[in-house]
Order: C-alpha cells, then structure tokens, then sequence
C-alpha cells in the first residue's frame, strides 16, 4: 500500500467551513456487477477495492483538512476506511445507495457539518484541481453536480448537506438538478473530464487503461483486448 505524505497540494476554498465528504462503498462481492462476464469476480472485487482505497487516499493526502465518513455494509471496507483515518457507517444496504446516502447525511447533518460532498468510490482518476473547481462553485450555490459521462451524478455538493433529495439512479444529474429547482436553490451543473468517469462498463475501463496505464496495469490485459475487440469491430463496419 502506498503511503501518502500529509501536504495538501491544494487548499480548500477559505469559504467551505465544516465540509463532510462522504463515500458510499458497496460490499466488493457485489461491486461491479455490469462488468461481469468481462472481468473475474477476484478482478471485480480488486478493482472496487482499489479504486476504494484510491479514494481515501486521495483525499488523506490532497485535503487532508476534510473529514472523510464511509457509509457500507462491508465491515472489510469500513476497517479499510477507519486505516485511512475515515469516520465509517455501517448500512446494511437494504435500502441501495440512496437509502445509504439518506443515513449517512442524517449522520452529517447531526455532527454539526454545514456541507456535504458526495463522491462514489470508482471513479477512474481523482482530480485535486477538479474537486477545489466543486468547493468553489458552491460559494454562490447550494446545489454543485459533477455530471457523469452517461447523465448520471458522479460528485453532488450540497449545502447544507440535506439541501435535496438523493435521487442516484437513471439520469440522476437531472433530476438532482430538478430537485433544486424545486426547492429554490441555485444549481450548478459542471461537466469535468476527469470526474465524469466512473468505472461502470467494460468502455470505462478501457479509457481508465488508456489514460493511467500505471494505475490499472492489473486490468490491462482485459483493457487490451477489448481495445483489439474495438479495433477489429471498427474495421469490419469501415
Ligand atoms: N453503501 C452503499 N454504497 C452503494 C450502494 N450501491 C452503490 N453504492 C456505491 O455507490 C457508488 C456508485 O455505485 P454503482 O455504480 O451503482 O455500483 P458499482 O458497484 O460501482 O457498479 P454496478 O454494480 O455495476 O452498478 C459506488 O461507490 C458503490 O460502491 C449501496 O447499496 N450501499
Ligand atoms: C454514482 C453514479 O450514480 P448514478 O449514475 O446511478 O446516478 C453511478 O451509479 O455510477
């Protein structure tokens, strides 16, 4: 594992007060569900296990200044999150992602935080730039969406934390942004080219290969030949 040196290589905006970033993890065995059938299920639970702990230690050593809350019902990812110095959540995920998100902001909220920053756990490359582009945009909104490749919602700022309701599934980004504009709030929809990749389809995967060969060398095999798959499918439609 590799250890981070505690120097914030950027500084949160002076305006964000008590910012809580909160990140929900799925229990690894049932990660990644829509790349199976091109992954292993030992490779799909280390890919969500990596880009995990790549999430926490991101943050650890970019904002060091933020306090982290994990929300799970694996309690390997919580000891995982708490190693990282991370408040952690148990759900039992009954409820999916948006029940987990609704306990985990009840939490923020009651700790006292003023704003929440919800990141999921698979996103291909973490941005420092990217994230203080997020903490500046809410100094004049309430609501800051980082909107996915495919419309869905890959960070939601909000403040304070429970300024809408968690609406994650199918074109969430506008819905989310609907749900502002139904409780009056300023809205800010960002597209940003590192934040709007999460790792869902066995495309994102490729990408994150070509763009951090290094980081996901483990996964290259299966990106270089779906990248030859792409190739020869490309050239039989020429
Ligand atoms: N705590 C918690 N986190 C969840 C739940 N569902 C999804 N997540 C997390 O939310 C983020 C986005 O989730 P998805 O893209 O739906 O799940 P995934 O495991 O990455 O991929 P798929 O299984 O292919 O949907 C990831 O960090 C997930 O681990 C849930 O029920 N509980
Ligand atoms: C976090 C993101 O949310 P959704 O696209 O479901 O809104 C995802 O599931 O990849």
């Amino acid at each position: 594992m590799t250890s981070f040196l505690k120097t914030p290589s950027l500084m949160a905006p002076f305006f964000i007060d008590k910012l809580c970033v909160v990140i929900p993890m799925k229990s690894p065995k049932r990660s990644k569900q829509r790349l199976v059938g091109c992954l292993s299920d030992a490779a799909r639970e280390s890919l969500s296990l990596t880009l995990f702990e790549n999430t926490l230690a991101f943050f650890q050593r970019h904002f060091p200044m933020l306090d982290v809350l994990v929300v799970s019902e694996s309690l390997e990812v919580l000891s995982l999150a708490q190693s990282y110095e991370a408040n952690t959540l148990f759900d039992d995920g009954e409820k999916g992602l948006n029940g987990a998100l609704d306990f985990a902001c009840d939490w923020v909220k009651k700790s006292g935080y003023d704003s929440q920053l919800i990141v999921p756990s698979d996103i291909a490359v973490l941005d420092p730039k990217e994230i203080t582009t997020l903490m500046t945009a809410i100094h004049d909104a309430q609501v800051v969406i980082a909107v996915a490749k495919d419309g869905g919602t890959n960070a939601l700022l909000t403040s304070p934390p429970d300024a809408i309701h968690f609406e994650y599934g199918c074109d969430s980004a506008s819905a989310h942004k609907a749900n502002a504009a139904n409780n009056r709030l300023v809205c800010r929809s960002l597209h940003l080219a590192n934040l709007a990749l999460d790792i869902d389809q066995r495309e994102d995967l490729k990408v994150a290969v070509i763009r951090q060969p290094e980081r996901f060398k483990a996964w290259r095999d299966t990106g270089q030949s779906l990248m030859k798959k792409t190739l020869i499918k490309e050239r039989h439609y020429a």
